[in-house]
């Protein structure tokens, strides 16, 4: 999805090439998938991925599954033309159950479970190896374009 949006986004952009360039997709009618995997350099403990890592990632993926909920639910195609609204992080909170290991991929499962005029509620649960290791609540509000 983000292939059609090209941003410096330090989560998504593909046009940062320090930036995370995480990658969401539809998985389903109300969920988005992102895998995404861990660099050495994003430890926290020894073989530990830091938590704030896991929480940037959240933060974006969770954007993303606003942002293509919303175009779905009002017909706007995702087309790489500028959308006429942005999406914010109100608030991101974020819950880590196990710890995740650095050399092993992440999957974040996203959706949308609360939509009021301009916020979206969405959940996310963040796999490795099928279990889960942090749960994330995170509220986007809907604003004008930024730039
Ligand atoms: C295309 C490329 C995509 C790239 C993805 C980029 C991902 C990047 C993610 C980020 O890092 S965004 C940067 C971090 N976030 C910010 O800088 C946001 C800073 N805060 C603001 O700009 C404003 O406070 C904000 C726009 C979030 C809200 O201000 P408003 O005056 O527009 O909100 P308003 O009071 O009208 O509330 C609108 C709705 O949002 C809710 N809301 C607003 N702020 C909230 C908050 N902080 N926590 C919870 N809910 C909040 C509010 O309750 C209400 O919900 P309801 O309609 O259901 O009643």
């Amino acid at each position: 999805m983000q292939d059609v949006i090209k941003v410096h986004c330090f989560g998504c952009g593909s046009l940062n090439e320090r930036g995370l360039q995480i990658k969401s997709h539809w998985a389903g009618p109300e969920e988005l998938v992102c895998r995404w995997q861990p660099q050495p350099f994003h430890i926290g403990h020894p073989g530990v991925v830091y938590g704030g890592m896991i929480a940037s990632v959240v933060d974006c993926h969770a954007m993303w599954t606003a942002m293509a909920a919303h175009c779905r639910d009002s017909g706007i195609e995702m087309d790489g033309t500028a959308l006429p609204f942005a999406y914010v992080t109100g608030k991101l909170s974020v819950s880590y159950l196990k710890p995740a290991v650095i050399d092993q991929p992440l999957e974040l499962r996203a959706r949308v479970v609360d939509k009021g005029e301009r916020r979206s509620t969405v959940e996310c649960v963040v796999l490795q190896r099928g279990q889960e290791c942090a749960r994330a609540e995170v509220i986007a509000v809907r604003v004008q374009p930024l730039a």
